[in-house]
């Protein structure tokens, strides 16, 4: 990677760094707090200058020398609102300040994708800059599919070469297929954000229940294992079009797909029947929503017909956090939606790397994913404006919730190493590269939800 790329992306999430400092500032009379912020403040512009000389200096589009430029032109005005608001001069300096440092986030991040842009062409080959742009190795040109780097980051579970359904596979094959159908792999990441949305409600005084925990939990998977199980019942057909899926357990009939229909229903009645009776009928009317909207909604109206299925699909991920949160206080809180709003502008960061990793595969099953009908340039360039909206929801979230420094450095870390693993797909247009974004997506979200926790219920 360059280093005005890599100045750049430091040089954004810095600035993202300060405005969860600045906003820590505002709410803490802490001397060495606000000292701490206009240290970082003045090593940020510092840092912004060296982006917007080198800008000008170097062999860059007027979009960057602009953006960049008005990023470091921002600064003064920002440190007059500030000590305006120090001082208690204007009334507003409290909220045209934080305004004033969101806007500085906002146009170094425009300006990193403008740069990125501009680095591989109109195109997107990188010829027409004389960039060398690396592909997918020859050999792996003639796979059917994607390449995984590690073991395949499939949402399934134990895969098996066991013979079609019958009385020959075994017992331990048969319950490895109907594992399967539930979608494992993804429970950790939903969990997690259920119990971060659990550990949110105790800012409200609430207190956290064992037997609460364990039934929203137990209720959560039951549900997730039934919509799961919907899911691949209905994508059958298409599912054994794709190498990523295609030996799924409906696809190579080692599970019939009446009896993963009445799987699916059994899970879905004894999610209903334990979030009932040992946690609220609010969070039990939540989980039923949540799941009829990813196996109804996402899966059967919005994945086949439109390239916005992701970004409208993604609320069924993002309820989790509301129904960690009811399940504690037994009402929707903001803090809760913060968090939903949160995993909702994460879900189109987290799958467009897997949706250009795996566009072939999409395109074979027909699904019109936005890598496939708009091209990757622009899916990369989704998934940063995304990650962006996500960055700063989640700053919204920590200034409502009253988060401290812990919680503001780890969203900018772990935003850093997305963004990072992002900008490399640039110069990097392999598969291997957008997996590698992809685990990066998820290591974001689970490091926020962890900062959640220790804010919440550690620190
Ligand atoms: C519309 C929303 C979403 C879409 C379209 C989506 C897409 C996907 C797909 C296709 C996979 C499977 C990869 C494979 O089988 O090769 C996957 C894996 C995964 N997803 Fe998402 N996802 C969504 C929302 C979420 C949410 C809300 C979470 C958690 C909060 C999440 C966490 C994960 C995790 C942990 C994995 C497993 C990654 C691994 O195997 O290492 N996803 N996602
Ligand atoms: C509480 C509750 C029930 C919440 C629902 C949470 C949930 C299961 C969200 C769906 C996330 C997801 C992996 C979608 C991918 O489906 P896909 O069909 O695009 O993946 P595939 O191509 O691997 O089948």
């Amino acid at each position: 990677m360059r280093k005005f790329t890599a100045t750049l992306i430091v040089a954004t999430l810095s600035a993202y760094l300060l405005v969860g400092l600045g906003a820590m500032t505002a709410a803490t009379e802490l001397r060495p707090v606000a000292a701490g912020h206009y240290g970082v403040a003045g090593s940020v512009w510092l840092l912004v200058g060296v982006v917007a000389f080198r800008s000008w200096a170097g062999d860059h589009t007027r979009r960057v020398r602009f953006g960049s430029t008005v990023a470091f032109a921002a600064f003064p005005v920002q440190a007059a609102l500030g000590a305006a608001t120090a001082l208690e001069i204007a009334a507003l300096g409290g909220r045209a300040h934080l305004l004033g440092g969101l806007f500085v986030f906002g146009s170094l991040l425009v300006t990193l994708v403008w740069h990125l842009d501009g680095e591989v062409g109109p195109d997107g080959s990188g010829r027409a800059m004389g960039l060398e742009i690396e592909q997918n190795p020859p050999e792996d040109a003639l796979s059917e599919g994607p390449t995984e780097p590690d073991a395949a980051a499939t949402n399934d579970g134990p895969r098996s070469d066991a013979p079609p359904e019958s009385g020959r596979a075994s017992i331990r094959d048969r319950v490895g297929a109907y594992i399967t159908l539930t979608k494992p792999r993804l429970m950790w990441l939903l969990c997690l954000l259920a119990v971060a949305g659990m550990a949110l409600a105790t800012i409200t005084g609430a207190t956290l229940e064992g037997v609460t925990v364990v039934a929203t939990l137990a209720g959560g998977v039951l549900a997730i294992g039934a919509a799961g199980t919907f899911n691949h019942v209905y994508e059958r057909e298409r599912d054994r079009r794709m190498d990523r899926t295609a030996d799924r357990p409906l696809v190579s009939d080692r599970v019939d797909p009446t009896r993963a229909l009445a799987f699916g229903a059994t899970l879905f009645v004894a999610s209903m029947a334990v979030l009932w009776a040992l946690v609220n009928p609010l969070s039990a009317a939540l989980t039923a929503v949540a799941a009829v909207y990813y196996a109804v909604v996402y899966t059967v109206v919005l994945k086949p017909s439109t390239t916005w299925n992701t970004v409208l699909g993604g609320g069924a991920g993002a309820l989790p956090a509301v129904i960690g949160w009811t399940a504690v206080t037994g009402s929707v809180g903001l803090p809760a939606v913060l968090l939903s709003a949160v995993v909702f502008c994460w879900t189109p960061a987290h799958f467009y790397n897997l949706a250009i990793a795996c566009r072939a595969d999409y395109d074979a099953a027909g699904y019109p994913m936005l890598p496939v009908e708009r091209g990757v340039a622009l899916a990369r360039r989704r998934i940063l404006y995304w990650l962006g909206a996500t960055l700063l929801v989640a700053g919204g979230l920590g200034v409502v919730a009253g988060f401290g420094p812990l919680y503001a450095v780890a969203s900018a870390v772990a935003g850093l190493g997305f963004v990072w693993t992002v900008a490399e797909q640039y110069r990097r247009d392999t598969d291997r590269a957008a997996y590698r974004s992809f685990h990066a997506s998820n290591a974001y979200l689970g490091t926020l939800l962890v900062a959640v926790l220790l804010e919440t219920v550690v620190v």
